[in-house]
């Protein structure tokens, strides 16, 4: 059973990483950033709250998070552990996770926390913009995305240390090596 966090600024890697480590241990790789994706192209009504702020680069209200985490961590799926990518996103996020992990009676085994300087994010948000279309990876919106990383999500490498185990690691190599690194973390 693994239920783990992946912190860090976007563009570090968090959900490339995800994505293998999730398959590899047969859990979920849930990832809100991709769920609001998809919500605002099926214009449901959460996508339609949500747009305004993600084509500015700025978080998205709690109150729109937290019924969406809810009811993704009651999904079947989730019962044999997860990865969460993009959630939570600033500390009151945090609490709000705290409480709903008591209230499921569940625990989670740490956040994995991937550092990369703010010029290396830059080029591969810029990268990633030009290859995939990702409409909020423009110059501007990924300026507002740092200092919002910065002022909301950064708190949180604090609050896990503090909280239980957060592990920091270099995000700035290869693919393969930032895998490597997270396996050997989690043991
Ligand atoms: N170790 C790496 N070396 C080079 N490029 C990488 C590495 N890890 C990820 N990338 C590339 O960088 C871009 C951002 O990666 P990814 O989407 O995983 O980041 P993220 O942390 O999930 O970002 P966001 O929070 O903005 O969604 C992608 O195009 C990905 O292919
Ligand atoms: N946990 C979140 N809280 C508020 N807003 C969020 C959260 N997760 C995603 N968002 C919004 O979606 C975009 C893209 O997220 P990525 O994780 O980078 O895919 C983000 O800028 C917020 O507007």
């Amino acid at each position: 059973m693994k239920r783990l966090i992946f912190l860090g600024p976007p563009g570090a890697g968090k959900g490339t990483q995800a994505k293998i480590v999730a398959e590899q241990l047969g859990i979920p790789h849930i990832s809100t950033g991709e769920i609001l994706r998809g919500a605002v192209s099926a214009q449901t009504l959460l996508g339609q709250k949500a747009q305004s702020y993600m084509d500015k680069g700025e978080l998205v209200p709690d109150e729109l998070l937290i019924d969406l985490i809810r009811d993704r961590l009651n999904q079947p799926d989730a019962q044999k552990g997860w990865i969460l990518d993009g959630f939570p996103r600033n500390v009151s996020q945090a609490h709000f996770l705290n409480d709903l992990l008591q209230e499921l009676d569940q625990t989670f085994d740490g956040a994995i926390n991937l550092e990369v300087p703010d010029q290396v994010l830059i080029d591969r948000l810029l990268e990633r913009g030009r290859k995939e279309g990702r409409t909020d990876d423009n110059e501007e919106t990924i300026r507002t995305r740092l200092e919002v990383y910065n002022l909301q999500t950064a708190p949180l490498v604090k609050f896990y240390q503090e909280h239980s185990a957060l592990k920091s690691i270099n995000g700035d190599l290869s693919l393969e090596q930032v895998t490597e690194s997270i396996k050997q973390v989690l043991g």
